[in-house]
C-alpha cells in the first residue's frame, strides 16, 4: 500500500530511523557543547565560545588557512589575557613567568597531550610518550648517549663534515650559481646526526649538488601535520601505501618513507649482530639502537618497530631544527613553532599573572601549551622583538649574561627538554666557525631578503611564506682561502 509522499512502509521506518539520527545528533551536539560551556572543567577560563565549543575552530585555522592558529592565538591573547582556552581541551599561556611550572623538572610529572603528538607518527618513541613515567623510562638509556662527554668524544668528526660542507660549497666558488644553503646546511646535521647514532652517515654530503637533503622531505611532512592531527586515519592510509606509490604522488615524501623503510631493515641487521664497539661511535655499546638493546628496558620495548620509530625521530628532529648564528639565531628561529603542551597528571597547576589581578588553578590533565613564536616577541623581555641584535645576550662588558637564557624557549624546558642539546649546540659552533673562516668574506646572499626566512605559519616546524626559495647564496670568485 503506497502511503504518505507515495514512500512504502519499510522505505517510511527508513525515513524516520534518518530523521531520529540526525534529531538525536543534533540533540547530543546541543548538550556536549551546553556541557563544554558551561559545566565542563576548562569552563572557567577565558577565550572565544566557538574555540570552546568545537574542535573545528582550530581545524579551519589549522587546516584551511594552513597552519595559521598560532596567529589567530596571539590575537585571542591580546582579548582575552594571558592564559586562555583555545579548544574545548587545551588552555594556552602567554607568560614568560609561567616557562618553570609549565616545563618543570625534577620530581613534577609532565605529560604529553597525545592528540597533538599521534600526528608525528612516532608515538612508540620516548617523544610520543604520553605518561611522563613512560617518557623517562624510555628515555634514560639515550641520555649518556647524548652527554655532553659523548658529543666532546665526536667532535673531530663534526669538524670533519663541516669541512666538507664547505669543500662542497667551494666547488660553486665563481660559477655564480646560487646555492640553497638550508639545504646544504641540512645535508650537514643529516650526516653529523646518522654518524653519531647509527656510527654510519647517509653520506649526503657525498653529492656536492645538496640534492640528497632531507630538508624538503620534512617539510613536506610538516604539510601533513595539521591535516593528521585533525584526521589520524590519513597517517594509517599513509603509512599502508608502498613507498614506490608514496614516491610517485610527492618525491620528496617518497625519500622519507623509503628511508623509514630501509631504517627497518637495517635495525632488524642490527638485532642479530653484537655491538661494533666502533671508536667513531660515543660510548662503547655501538650504536643507538645497542645501547637501547643492552638497556634494563623491557624486552616489549625493544621491538623492531619502536627502535626504528626512535632512529626516524632522531634524524627528524636532528636535521630540520639546526640553524644559522647561536643565541639570537635561536631566538629568532624559534626551534620549534608550534604550542608544545604538557599536563599535569596529578596536581592542579596555578597561574597567577604579575599584578595577582588574574589567577586560576589548572585542573590536573589539562593539556596547557606555550609557544615560542610569542615568547620570544615578548617586547618587555626582548625589545624590538623583531631586530637581530646579538648584543642582547652581552653585558656592557661584551660577556655573556644568562639573565634572558630562562625566556629562550627554542630548545624547550624540562624534563622533555630537547636530548640533543649538546650535539646541536656542538653543531651550531663548529659548522659556524668553520663557515665564516673558510668561506666568510665570500658568502653573498642571493634574492634573499628578510621576508624570506621570516615566519609565517606553524606545521610543526616554523614555516616560511610558500613562495620563499629559502636561503640563497653566491660563492664568490675563486680566491677562496684553503683550510
Ligand atoms: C638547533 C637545534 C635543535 C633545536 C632548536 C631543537 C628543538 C627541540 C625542542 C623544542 C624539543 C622539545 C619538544 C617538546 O617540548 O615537546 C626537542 C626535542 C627533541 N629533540 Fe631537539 N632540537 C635541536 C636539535 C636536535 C638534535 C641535533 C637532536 C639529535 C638527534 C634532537 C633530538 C631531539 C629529541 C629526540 C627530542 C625529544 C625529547 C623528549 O621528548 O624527551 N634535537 N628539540
Amino acid at each position: 500500500m503506497a502511503s504518505f509522499a507515495g514512500l512504502v512502509p519499510g522505505e517510511m521506518m527508513l525515513q524516520n530511523i534518518i530523521v531520529a539520527g540526525i534529531g538525536i545528533s543534533v540533540v547530543s551536539s546541543v548538550c556536549i557543547a551546553i556541557y563544554r560551556l558551561y559545566f565542563h572543567p576548562l569552563a572557567k577560563f577565558p577565550g572565544p565560545k566557538l574555540a570552546a565549543v568545537t574542535l573545528w575552530y582550530e581545524f579551519y585555522y589549522d587546516c584551511i588557512r594552513g597552519g595559521k592558529y598560532i596567529n589567530e592565538i596571539k590575537r585571542m591573547h591580546q582579548k582575552y589575557g594571558p592564559i586562555i582556552r583555545i579548544s574545548p581541551h587545551e588552555l594556552h599561556v602567554n607568560d614568560p613567568r609561567f616557562i618553570d611550572q609549565l616545563y618543570a623538572s625534577g620530581g613534577k610529572k609532565r605529560d604529553r597531550y597525545s592528540f597533538y603528538s599521534k600526528a608525528l607518527g612516532v608515538d612508540q618513541t620516548h617523544f610520543g610518550a604520553v605518561p611522563h613515567d613512560l617518557h623517562r623510562a624510555r628515555r634514560m638509556p639515550l641520555n649518556r648517549y647524548f652527554s655532553k662527554a659523548s658529543v666532546t668524544k665526536l667532535e673531530p668528526r663534526i669538524s670533519s663534515y663541516a669541512s666538507k660542507l664547505c669543500c662542497n660549497l667551494k666547488t660553486y666558488a665563481g660559477s655564480g650559481k646560487p646555492i640553497d644553503l638550508t639545504a646544504a646546511i641540512s645535508c650537514y646535521t643529516t650526516d653529523v646526526v646518522t654518524e653519531y647514532a647509527f656510527a654510519r652517515s647517509f653520506g649526503c654530503l657525498e653529492d656536492p649538488s645538496f640534492t640528497y637533503s632531507f630538508h624538503r622531505a620534512i617539510l613536506e611532512m610538516g604539510k601533513t601535520f595539521n591535516w593528521i592531527k585533525h584526521f589520524p586515519v590519513l597517517l594509517k592510509v599513509l603509512f599502508s601505501l608502498p613507498d614506490s606509490v608514496i614516491g610517485i604522488l610527492n618525491h620528496d615524501l617518497g625519500i622519507y618513507y623509503k628511508f623509514r623503510s630501509d631504517m627497518r631493515v637495517q635495525i632488524r641487521k642490527l638485532k642479530k649482530e653484537p655491538a661494533a664497539n666502533d671508536e667513531k661511535s660515543p660510548t662503547s655499546s655501538g650504536t643507538i639502537f645497542h645501547e637501547l638493546i643492552a638497556s634494563s628496558l623491557p624486552e616489549a620495548e625493544k621491538s623492531i618497530e619502536r627502535l626504528a620509530e626512535e632512529g626516524q625521530l632522531l634524524v627528524q628532529a636532528g636535521t630540520e631544527t639546526i640553524s644559522a648564528v647561536v643565541h639570537e639565531a635561536l631566538r629568532l628561529s624559534y626551534g620549534l613553532a608550534t604550542r608544545l603542551q604538557r599536563s599535569s597528571p596529578i596536581e592542579p597547576m596555578f597561574y597567577e599573572s604579575s599584578d595577582s589581578k588574574i589567577r586560576y588553578k589548572i585542573p590536573p590533565g589539562a593539556p596547557v601549551g606555550m609557544t615560542s613564536v610569542l615568547i620570544h616577541a615578548n617586547e618587555e623581555i626582548f625589545p624590538e622583538p623583531k631586530a637581530f641584535r646579538p648584543e642582547r645576550w652581552l653585558n656592557e662588558k661584551g660577556e655573556r649574561h644568562n639573565l634572558l637564557t630562562p625566556y629562550l624557549l627554542s630548545f624547550s624546558k624540562g624534563s622533555r627538554q630537547c636530548i640533543g642539546i649538546n650535539l646541536a649546540y656542538a653543531e651550531l659552533f663548529i659548522g659556524l666557525a668553520t663557515l665564516i673562516r673558510q668561506l666568510g668574506g665570500n658568502l653573498q646572499l642571493y634574492e634573499t631578503n628578510v621576508e624570506d626566512v621570516e615566519f609565517h605559519h606553524d606545521t610543526f616546524i616554523p614555516g616560511i611564506k610558500p613562495e620563499s626559495k629559502g636561503v640563497r647564496v653566491l660563492i664568490l670568485d675563486s680566491e677562496v682561502p684553503i683550510a
